[in-house]
């Protein structure tokens, strides 16, 4: 799967006048970086890709082969293996087009930025990661609420809310940390309400759109 992946990527870098401009929001379940983005989007010419979106269209998809695996590591919020996450990222970013993308949610593990850095590094460039930074308890909280008003998400619920704690302390915690050493992190407490989030993410946006 992986050889395809690497040749359709060098195709449409070869197409492309400029890298496309990525810039990765992390932080734990329910610190907002679905609501983040979808506010950067009405603001700031960006498209938004959601990896847990995406695998969770691929899982709804009829006759798809990783539809079962996908569904288990949702429920028990574990980390689906990069060929098929970044395989979808990748079909999303050539697909649309666009020169700017928040990919929400996305790497989340070693396995992750490995194989992004495999595929990607060379067709891509990576401007730095909003990290959302909120406490367990508040993210429980809203988890809980978006499940009691009727998500529909098989992990809002207390006991894969656990394992995915768990699994972001763990694998993506680390990841954040890597970023950081390399000076590329842009920290925004989610831990407030939207308008206060929001000024903060203007600070961010308006500058960095206006140099690049
Ligand atoms: N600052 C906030 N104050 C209050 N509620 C919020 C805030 N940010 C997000 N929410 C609500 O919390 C829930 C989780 O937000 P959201 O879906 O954006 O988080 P997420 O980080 O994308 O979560 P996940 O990782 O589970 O996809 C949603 O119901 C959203 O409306
Ligand atoms: O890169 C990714 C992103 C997500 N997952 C799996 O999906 C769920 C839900 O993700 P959300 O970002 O909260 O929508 C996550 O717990 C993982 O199981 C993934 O494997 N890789
Ligand atoms: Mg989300």
């Amino acid at each position: 799967m992986l050889i395809p992946l690497v040749q359709g990527i060098r195709k449409f870098a070869m197409s492309a006048a400029q890298k496309p401009q990525i810039v990765f929001v992390l932080g734990a379940p329910g610190s907002g970086k679905g609501t983040i983005c979808k506010n950067i989007v009405e603001n700031y010419k960006f498209i938004h890709l959601s990896a847990g979106d995406l695998l969770r269209e691929e899982q709804n998809t009829e006759g798809s082969e990783h539809g079962d695996m996908i569904k288990e590591y949702i429920k028990l919020g574990k980390i689906v293996p990069v060929e098929i996450t970044c395989g979808l990222l990748k079909k999303a970013i050539e697909k649309s087009g666009a020169s700017r993308f928040l990919v929400d949610g996305f790497p989340r593990n070693q396995n992750n930025l490995d194989g992004w850095e495999k595929v990607m590094s060379q067709c891509v460039d990576v401007k730095f990661v909003l990290f959302l930074d909120c406490s367990e308890e508040v993210c429980t909280e809203r988890c809980l609420n978006r499940g009691a008003q009727g998500s529909g998400r098989t992990d809002d619920n207390l006991d894969s809310l656990k394992k995915r704690f768990n699994t972001y302390s763990n694998e993506t915690m680390p990841i954040i940390k890597y970023y950081e050493g390399k000076g590329m992190v842009e920290r925004v407490d989610s831990n407030r309400t939207l308008p206060e989030i929001f000024e903060d993410i203007k600070k961010i946006f308006t500058p960095f759109i206006s140099q690049s």
